[in-house]
């Protein structure tokens, strides 16, 4: 066994049909491994967030294969695929998903619920995730009385709570100004690094790329530049992970 936890091969999409049909990926050969931010880039429609979509399982390939965590997902039928992304992917979206009737620590525990996991032990694994973050005092705050910065972290908090071996970013720091960017992007970098998860940002936005350790990048379906980011970091401290 090889030490990645998502391959892609050959991967092609076909999206919507008849006149309306579009080749969003026309031939990926992508891998992540754990310890590593792979930042992807490209322009508007290259095909970012439908190459996210894929290897997070949340789409399945028109040809070629995906595999996660050695579990290939080609003949994967829905229950299977919802059962390989709650088991090892962890998703971060530009614009939250937080239920605005529910705590930072309620928003987080939801992970856990479709987990099966639940009670005081489910709680209290949503409030370590959270205090990991730098949230500890906004643990029962609503997300509507949290700037955007503090609500995306809660959205990694929840990304990251049941300890996925792979975290996939759709522009994280596409709403966030500078400060509150900067401070997402140490958070997903300390997540690869000091966790050893692969991370993968799609992103527009070039303040982010000195967290990259390798930078891909997509048009029109297909890679057509891979090139090593610009960390060049002394390993970080591991960071205590997160109980599984
Ligand atoms: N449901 C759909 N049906 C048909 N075409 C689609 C669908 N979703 C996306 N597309 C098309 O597929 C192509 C790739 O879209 P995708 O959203 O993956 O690009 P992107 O690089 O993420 O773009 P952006 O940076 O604007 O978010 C685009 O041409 C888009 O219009």
């Amino acid at each position: 066994m090889n030490d990645y936890v998502v391959e892609a091969n050959a991967v092609e999409k076909t999206l919507g049909r008849g006149a309306g049909e579009v080749h969003a990926l026309r031939g990926i050969d992508l891998s992540l491994r754990p310890g590593e931010l792979t930042l992807l880039m490209g322009p508007s429609g290259s095909g970012k967030t439908t190459l996210l979509l894929v290897l997070g399982c949340m789409l399945t390939p028109t040809s070629g294969s995906v595999t996660v965590c050695g579990t290939s997902i080609s003949n994967a039928d829905k229950e299977a695929l919802a059962k390989i992304r709650r088991e090892h992917v962890g998703f971060v979206f530009q614009s939250y998903h937080l239920f605005p009737t529910l705590t930072a620590t309620q928003n987080v525990q939801l992970a856990l619920d479709i987990r099966g996991e639940h009670g005081k032990r489910a709680a209290q694994k949503s409030r370590e995730a959270l205090a990991m973050v730098g949230l500890e005092q906004k643990m029962d705050s609503l997300p509507g009385g949290l700037s955007g910065g503090e609500q995306q972290r809660v959205a990694i908090a929840r990304a990251l709570v049941a300890n996925p071996s792979v975290v996939l970013a759709d522009e994280p720091t596409g709403a966030l100004d500078g400060n509150n960017g900067q401070s997402i992007m140490r958070i997903l970098a300390d997540t690869a690094h000091g966790r050893e998860r692969a991370v993968l940002v799609v992103t527009h936005d070039p303040r982010v790329i000195p967290y990259a350790d390798r930078i891909i990048e997509i048009e029109d379906g297909l890679i057509v530049q891979e090139r090593p980011g610009e960390t060049d970091r002394p390993r970080m401290p591991k960071a205590v992970p997160f109980r599984a």
